[in-house]
């Protein structure tokens, strides 16, 4: 069984459970969002936990996420956040009534992801997340050659743009951390929204010296 790269829980456990009943196991490296996230221009060593975001529903608002994104932020450093996909979805009935039918594919988009990051915000008040201060790049289909899109912008601009410009997914976005560098904020500026907003906010928020 060859597994390609060992990143995350999921491939762990795999392997582990091949080896357990004696399958050969390899792990060949590959490419992966955790790494080609640095399309973003953002360093890879500036990078703290990433984490997952996922569908709010009218009664289920999982929220643990905040406190990754909140150490991450004390300390400066830049998330990666995965966005939530449902494919091969059941609805309750069909569940219910065993009928092997599935909903449409569905891909968590931008502006609902930012809106999802602002009505967290909202709730648990920890002042990590603005939406006209807090600096956020979001990236489409990376390394998919011409439908790779990356967008950069404040909150507010990111949730506000129309969903056109993001491209189709699979879609992910980062949280800016505070230990910005002035490299980060001249190569992801090609991508901004706004360019001088982007400068002004990297500059006179993020304390990140920059020249004029
Ligand atoms: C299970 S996770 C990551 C799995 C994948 N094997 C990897 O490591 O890149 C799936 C999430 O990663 C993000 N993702 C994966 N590939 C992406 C890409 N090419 N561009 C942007 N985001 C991507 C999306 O947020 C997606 O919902």
């Amino acid at each position: 069984m060859i597994i390609l790269s060992n990143s995350a829980t999921t491939h762990t456990d795999i392997i582990l459970r091949a080896r357990a009943l004696g399958i050969p196991t390899r792990v060949v490296h590959n490419a992966s969002i955790l790494n080609a996230v640095g399309a973003s221009g953002l360093q890879l060593y500036n990078f703290g936990q990433s984490v997952s975001l996922v569908f709010f529903t009218d009664t289920w608002r999982p929220d643990s996420f905040y406190d990754r994104v909140k150490e991450n932020a004390d300390l400066g450093m830049h998330t990666l956040i995965l966005l939530d996909i449902k494919v091969k979805e059941q609805s309750e009935e069909n569940l219910a009534r065993g009928r092997k039918i599935y909903e449409p594919p569905r891909y968590m988009s931008i502006p609902l992801a930012v809106s999802q990051l602002i009505s967290t915000e909202s709730v648990r008040r920890s002042g990590i997340l603005d939406p006209t201060t807090t600096l956020a790049i979001a990236l489409s289909r990376v390394g998919g050659g011409s439908e790779e899109h990356i967008v950069a912008g404040t909150l507010q601009e990111l949730m506000e743009a129309p969903e056109e410009v993001y491209g189709e997914p699979l879609h992910s976005l980062v949280l800016v951390g505070k230990r910005l560098h002035h490299l980060e904020v001249d190569y992801a500026e090609t991508f901004a929204l706004d360019r001088e907003n982007w400068r002004r906010v990297a500059k006179d928020v993020y304390g990140c010296a920059l020249e004029d």
